[in-house]
C-alpha cells in the first residue's frame, strides 16, 4: 500500500534530519515508529502526507507517486498538533471529512463512535471549547468514519482517557481486519508491545529497527529494553549516580 524508499531529508544542509529511510507498509498492517525526541518521525510522517516536499527519495501510494492527487485521499492523518477547524461543530467537522473521502455519513456508526469517545453530547457543540483530549478523540472518531485507508496517527493517543484508548485498540484491529492499514508514532511503547504488529525504531534519522514486535519479544528482552540499549542507559546512570 505504501512504500518509502530512500529518503534523505534535512531542514538546513548542515543537519540530515532523515538518512536514507526505507519501509513498506502493507495492507492489513499496523505498524508503530517509535524513538527518541527529535529522531524524525514527525519529518517522515509530514513527507509521507506531502506537507513537506521530498529532497531525496521517493514514496509510492498504491504504487503511484504520494503527491498524486488520486492517491491522496487513501491517507487519513491525524497531526500531533491538533489544528482544528475551531469554527465547525464536532458533527459539521465529522460531515467535512466524509464529504472529502465521498463517503456518505454512517449515523449508526457516528452514534456508535461517538458513545465510545464520550462526545455524544459534544457533537453540536464549537470545535473551539474542546478541550485537547477531545480534540484529538473527535480526530479518531472522523478517521474510524472512513473505512479501507491508511490511517496516520501522530501521536494523537496521548492525553486520551482509558476508555477511549481501549476503543481505539479494538477499532484497531477492526480497522486491520476489514482491509485498512494503520501507522502509529508514540512514545508510549507498553502500547506498541500490545497492538503493534510490527515496530520502526528510528534514531538520528536512521531506522535502527524494523520488526515484528514478537521477534523482539521472542529474544526475552522488550522494547524498554531495546530503548535502553539506543540511549546507552547503563552509561547514563553512572553518570547521575556519580554526579547528583
Ligand atoms: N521546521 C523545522 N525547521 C528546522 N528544523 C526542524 C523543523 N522541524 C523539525 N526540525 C528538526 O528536525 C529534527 C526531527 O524533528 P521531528 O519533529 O521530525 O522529530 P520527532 O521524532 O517527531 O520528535 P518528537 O518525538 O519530539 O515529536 C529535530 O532535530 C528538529 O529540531
Amino acid at each position: 500500500m505504501l512504500n518509502v524508499q530512500n529518503i534523505v531529508y534535512f531542514y538546513d544542509k548542515k543537519n540530515t534530519v532523515l538518512n536514507n529511510v526505507s519501509f513498506n507498509l502493507n495492507k492489513g498492517e499496523l505498524l508503530t515508529i517509535a524513538g527518541p525526541n527529535g529522531s524524525g518521525k514527525t519529518t517522515l510522517i509530514k513527507l509521507i502526507v506531502d506537507l513537506l516536499k521530498i529532497q531525496e527519495g521517493s514514496i509510492f501510494i498504491n504504487k503511484s507517486f504520494h503527491d498524486n492527487p488520486s492517491v491522496k485521499k487513501e491517507i487519513i492523518y491525524l497531526s500531533s498538533e491538533d489544528f482544528l477547524p475551531d469554527f465547525l461543530t464536532g458533527k459539521e467537522y465529522i460531515e467535512m471529512i466524509c464529504d472529502f473521502y465521498d463517503t456518505p455519513l454512517d449515523k449508526e456508526k457516528l452514534f456508535r463512535l461517538v458513545d465510545y469517545y464520550s462526545l455524544d453530547s459534544k457533537l453540536d457543540q464549537l470545535i473551539e471549547n474542546y478541550s485537547h483530549g477531545m480534540r484529538k478523540k473527535i480526530q479518531l472518531v472522523s478517521a474510524f468514519m472512513i473505512n479501507n485507508k491508511i490511517i496516520i496517527i501522530d501521536e494523537t493517543l496521548n492525553g486520551i482517557d482509558v476508555e477511549a484508548k481501549e476503543a481505539t485498540k479494538l477499532l484497531f484491529e477492526q480497522y486491520k481486519r476489514r482491509g485498512g492499514s494503520i501507522i502509529m508514532c508514540t512514545h508510549d511503547l507498553e502500547l506498541v508491545e500490545e497492538i503493534g504488529y510490527r515496530v520502526l525504531l528510528i534514531n538520528n534519522g536512521v531506522i535502527y529497527i524494523d520488526d515484528l514486535i514478537e521477534n523482539i519479544l521472542k529474544t526475552g528482552s522488550n522494547l524498554t529494553n531495546v530503548f535502553k540499549e539506543l540511549i546507552d542507559y547503563e552509561g547514563m546512570k553512572n553518570e547521575i549516580e556519580k554526579y547528583f
